[in-house]
């Protein structure tokens, strides 16, 4: 373990390192961010012994930096420095093997049949094992910072230290290498410090991360504690959004432009049109969208919505893949569609608007369902489906979202309540059909709306929005059937 100890340090008598304190584990990873200049590389060059503390102190498992013979630190303590060093025209596998030398014994020092075993397998696990007669001289930026990985590697170090691993890595090659580190560090106990710019690397793979600014520590924490912070926001001078991350238990860190471009016209309205079998409702520009439907799930951002009537007896063994080649076939991008199915008439369709939302809302409720009784029903004769798009002027959060998808469908059971339609099977009133989809497009320009239930007022918009669209559309329904009959 290391403990730094209101350690100071710098240049000619300056100090660019102010009384930092932290501990870096066994087996954990360390990051370190901070903006340029902060002394991230400084307070790395005291830990290795390259700089002396001018204050406090640093020392690993017990022992002060200082009183580690220079032989003894090259065999715990290994670097991977910012700027690869120039290794003159060695091979990979020489300049691998160079991290072997501490470890050399006898006059000859010779390399044994163990230090070639490691060599192999650190070329291995760096992926740099068919470059290994190649000259360092003629890699490419980021092979050439493979191989210098595994040669820290090769030194089998109790202490890892890495300024900026994943600088001119591709994708690919930062996420295995990374990958590679978190392996060794949970195997082999390492201790591993790296300084990190890519705060998405740093949230992913640190256990621990510490914030540096103008050579001070800001803050230290877990990625989760850092991520949220706003010290972290008012260091950087940027703006960061903070979401989870899709798969892992992680904060997911997205950047933004300060300077709005191509600042959309507000004055534009969403417009629909009935295009042979689907309605299709376009934005003037991209709304952010939360929606249950199966093209564009979660959110989104779309311009174009499709409503698309299908037989009732479709059936697909891939009806997102179906979908999806019907979209592009109709000529719309599928990245920017929210797309809905519906064996319900499209003609029927209900609009309505109420002060900064609009709603659009198709209904069949051949299979409308009283959901607290759905559990009794273990199958269902056919889906029937509410389909309702809702586009809203104003920025909402993501509560706001979730809220208006809440309120929609409370309305949604109310109009269903108020018209008399039931759940044949349960025979109680319905709340909805057993297929019901809905989605909710923001503009995400001017005021932000952080709540959207039902005692404010885009909760109140909402409510009667959607049950005056959804109540007119069961009177197209109710009007067809009826003349059909
Ligand atoms: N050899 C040096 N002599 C004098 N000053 C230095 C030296 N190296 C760095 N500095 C100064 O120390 C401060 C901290 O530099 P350092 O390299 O530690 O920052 P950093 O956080 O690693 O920056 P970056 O993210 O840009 O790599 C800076 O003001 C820098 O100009």
């Amino acid at each position: 373990m290391i403990v730094v100890n209101n350690a100071s340090g710098g240049y000619d008598g300056t100090k660019k390192v102010n009384s930092v304190s932290f501990q870096a584990k066994k087996g954990k990873l360390t990051g370190i961010i901070g903006p340029n200049g902060s002394g991230k590389t400084t307070l790395v060059k005291m830990i290795t012994g390259q700089l002396p503390c001018m204050e406090g102190s640093i020392t690993i498992d017990g022992t002060a930096i200082s009183d580690f013979s220079s032989k003894e630190l090259a065999k715990i303590v290994a670097v991977l420095p910012q700027h690869g060093e120039n290794s003159f025209d060695f091979s990979v596998q020489e300049v691998v093997a160079l991290g072997r030398y501490p470890y050399y014994k006898g006059l000859l020092k010779r390399a044994t049949s163990e230090d070639e075993r490691v060599v192999r397998d650190v070329m291995n696990i760096t992926g740099v094992a068919h470059l290994a007669s190649q000259s360092i001289a003629s890699l490419s930026g980021g092979e050439r910072q493979r191989v210098l990985l595994a040669k820290a590697l090769a030194q089998e170090p109790q202490l890892l230290l890495l300024d900026e691993p994943t600088n001119h890595l591709d994708l690919s090659y930062q996420v295995k290498l990374m990958d590679t580190l978190k392996e060794r560090v949970q195997q082999h106990e390492l201790t591993v410090v790296a300084i990190l710019h890519d705060l998405n690397i740093a949230s992913l793979y640190c256990d621990d991360i510490l914030l540096l600014h103008e050579g001070k520590m800001m803050a230290h924490g877990t990625p989760s504690e850092m991520m949220q912070t706003q010290v972290l926001q008012d260091v950087y001078r940027t703006q960061l959004h903070v979401q989870g991350h899709p798969v892992e238990a992680k904060p997911l860190i997205a950047l933004a432009p300060s300077t709005q471009q191509n600042v959309p016209n507000q004055h534009e309205s969403v417009t629909m049109e009935q295009k042979g079998d689907h309605l299709c409702m376009q934005a003037p520009f991209l709304y952010k969208t939360l929606s249950s439907a199966l093209i564009g799930e979660g959110f989104s951002w779309a311009h174009t919505f499709i409503n698309r009537h299908v037989p009732k007896n479709y059936a697909c063994s891939d009806a997102k893949q179906e979908f999806q080649d019907y979209i592009e076939q109709q000529r719309y991008s599928s990245d920017e569609t929210v797309g809905m199915m519906t064996a319900a008439f499209i003609e029927d369709v209900g609009v309505a608007s109420v002060n900064n939302v609009t709603a659009y809302v198709t209904a069949g409720v051949g299979n409308a369902c009283d959901a607290s009784r759905a559990w009794q029903q273990p199958t269902h004769a056919a889906p029937g489906t509410i389909n309702m798009f809702l586009f809203i002027e104003g920025t909402l959060t993501d509560a706001a979202f979730l809220q208006a998808m809440m309120t929609a469908t409370e309305a949604k059971s109310a109009a269903l309540r108020d018209r008399g339609v039931r759940d044949e099977q349960a025979q109680t009133l319905a709340t909805g059909t057993t297929t019901d989809c809905v989605s909710v497009a923001a503009t995400q320009q001017g005021k932000t709306i952080h709540y959207a239930g039902t005692a404010t007022a885009l909760g109140k918009a909402i409510g009667k929005a959607v049950y005056e669209a959804l109540t007119q559309s069961l009177a197209h329904y109710d009007q067809r059937v009826g003349t059909r009959s």
